[in-house]
């Protein structure tokens, strides 16, 4: 069974810390020992991007559920490679990764990222990410609905959040969300809340990080942890 469906399928929201490539073997360890539920490892990070070193740092977080993001420039990541490459490396992680996470707008790989990721039961986030503001909500609509034709799993949308109106349009979109299921979130500082207080509303996975902030309005993982307990009944519960 894959891990992360099955964390999902218990309904309590998660919380993910993203992971380069320094030091895997101490990041994971410290991750399992956090309680971390799930690695986010974003290989468009990496110092390397080799596939042998890839497969070397999603094995030493074989003890957490993991997500591959490889995320590309367009949407705010730091891929350089080409698409074909990019194709190469999810392909070769999906047999041993619990779940990928591609954009929307990488139409050239979008499909067949998707073939691969389930071929090995791995779970597809489908993304959408908008560092400058928050498109209306039709927009937001139809970019969801657009992930999940796609073949999403889970639909992810994280925009900037530079007004509480912004935060009125992501919360709309995830309570009346007419896809099954979304993460989603507000970045900046006016968007903070949204990553604690999201998952109460169904969104199903909050980011953090361990080392250094890898999004505008991300709290730490030390912070998230005691916030979620204190605002979500059954992640304390379950982080007994
Ligand atoms: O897309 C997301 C969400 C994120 O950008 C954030 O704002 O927390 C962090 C990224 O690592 C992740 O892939």
């Amino acid at each position: 069974m894959n891990a992360l469906r099955a964390l999902l399928d218990t309904g309590v929201p998660l919380v993910a810390v993203s992971f380069d490539d320094q030091d895997a073997e101490r990041a994971a360890s410290a991750a399992v020992e956090a309680r971390v539920d799930v690695a986010e490892l974003r290989v468009d990070r990496f110092r390397d991007t080799a596939t042998d070193h890839v497969l070397r740092q999603v094995e030493a977080f074989r003890d957490l559920p993991t997500l591959v993001t490889v995320r590309s420039a367009a949407e705010g990541g730091d891929w350089r490679g080409t698409e074909d490459e990019r194709l190469a490396l999810f392909r070769a992680v999906a047999p041993r990764v619990d779940a990928v996470d591609v954009e929307l707008s990488s139409r050239d790989i979008l499909d067949e990222v998707v073939i691969a990721a389930h071929e090995h039961d791995a779970l597809v986030v489908v993304s959408y990410h908008n560092f400058d503001h928050t498109p209306p909500l039709d927009e937001l609509r139809t970019t969801a609905k657009a992930a999940r034709a796609a073949g999403a799993d889970i639909v992810k949308i994280s925009t900037m959040a530079r007004s509480k109106a912004d935060l009125k349009v992501l919360t709309t979109l995830l309570v009346d969300a007419d896809v099954p299921e979304m993460i989603v979130i507000g970045m900046g500082a006016t968007g903070t809340a949204s990553r604690i207080f999201f998952p109460a509303l169904g969104s199903r996975l909050t980011y953090t990080f361990m080392d250094a902030q890898a999004t505008s309005g991300q709290l730490d993982f030390a912070e998230t942890f005691a916030l979620m307990r204190r605002f979500h009944p059954d992640f304390a519960e379950r982080k007994n």
